[in-house]
């Protein structure tokens, strides 16, 4: 596995080391040494999770606050998706600023999210699977959230609005200048 930081500090793009054989392939999706020594940091994580979309599907931004936050580390195990990182860390240099990144079955890039950041993702491909661990378990309570398309943020998509699905919930999320934490 290598690990390169991205211009979000302690946001990390993890590639795995892959064997492949006339049999197929095999990599560690995780190993907790390696991946600790990696990104200089202790995570226990205690939840994973798998969602399934269609194209188009667009699930974000989403974080959970204060002692509930999660860091993540997320990856698709059929498809692709543009995977998106926001650092919601108020005390941050890079506060706002947001890191995109493709995740596919096929290049097994991972992204490792810190706690205190907002995460979403677009579905490129027909389907995908996506698959992440989080270092804190959900609560419905401590839930927060941003528009998807804040003027702000002013994420890029890759798809044309009227391909997007969104759920009702997160079409009724605030914008940044609406939300009270
Ligand atoms: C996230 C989550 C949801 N649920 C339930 C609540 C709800 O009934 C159903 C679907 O939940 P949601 O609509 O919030 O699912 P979804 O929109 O996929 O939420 C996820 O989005 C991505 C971008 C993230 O970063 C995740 O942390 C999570 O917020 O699953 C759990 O039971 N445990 C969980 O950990």
């Amino acid at each position: 596995m290598i690990a390169k930081e991205t211009k979000l500090q302690g946001c990390y793009i993890l590639e795995p080391t892959v064997f492949g054989d006339s049999r197929g392939y095999f990599f560690e999706s995780y190993n907790k040494q390696s991946f600790d020594k990696l990104i200089n940091q202790n995570i226990n994580f205690v939840q994973d999770n798998e969602s399934f979309s269609s194209r188009g599907v667009l699930r974000g931004l989403h974080g959970q606050k204060d002692e509930f936050a999660q860091a993540k580390l997320v990856r698709v195990t059929q498809g692709e998706v543009l995977d998106v990182a926001i650092d919601f860390r108020k005390d941050s240099p890079t506060y706002l600023q947001h890191f995109s990144v493709k995740l596919s079955s096929k290049n097994k890039k991972q992204l490792f999210i810190p706690r205190g950041f907002l995460h979403g993702f677009v579905v490129l491909s027909q389907t995908a699977v996506f698959n992440y661990k989080c270092d804190n378990w959900y609560n419905k309570d401590a839930e927060i959230g941003i528009m998807y398309n804040d003027s702000d943020l002013n994420i890029d998509w890759l798809l044309n609005e009227g391909e997007l699905l969104i759920s009702d919930k997160d079409l009724k999320l605030p914008t940044l200048k609406q939300f009270s934490p």
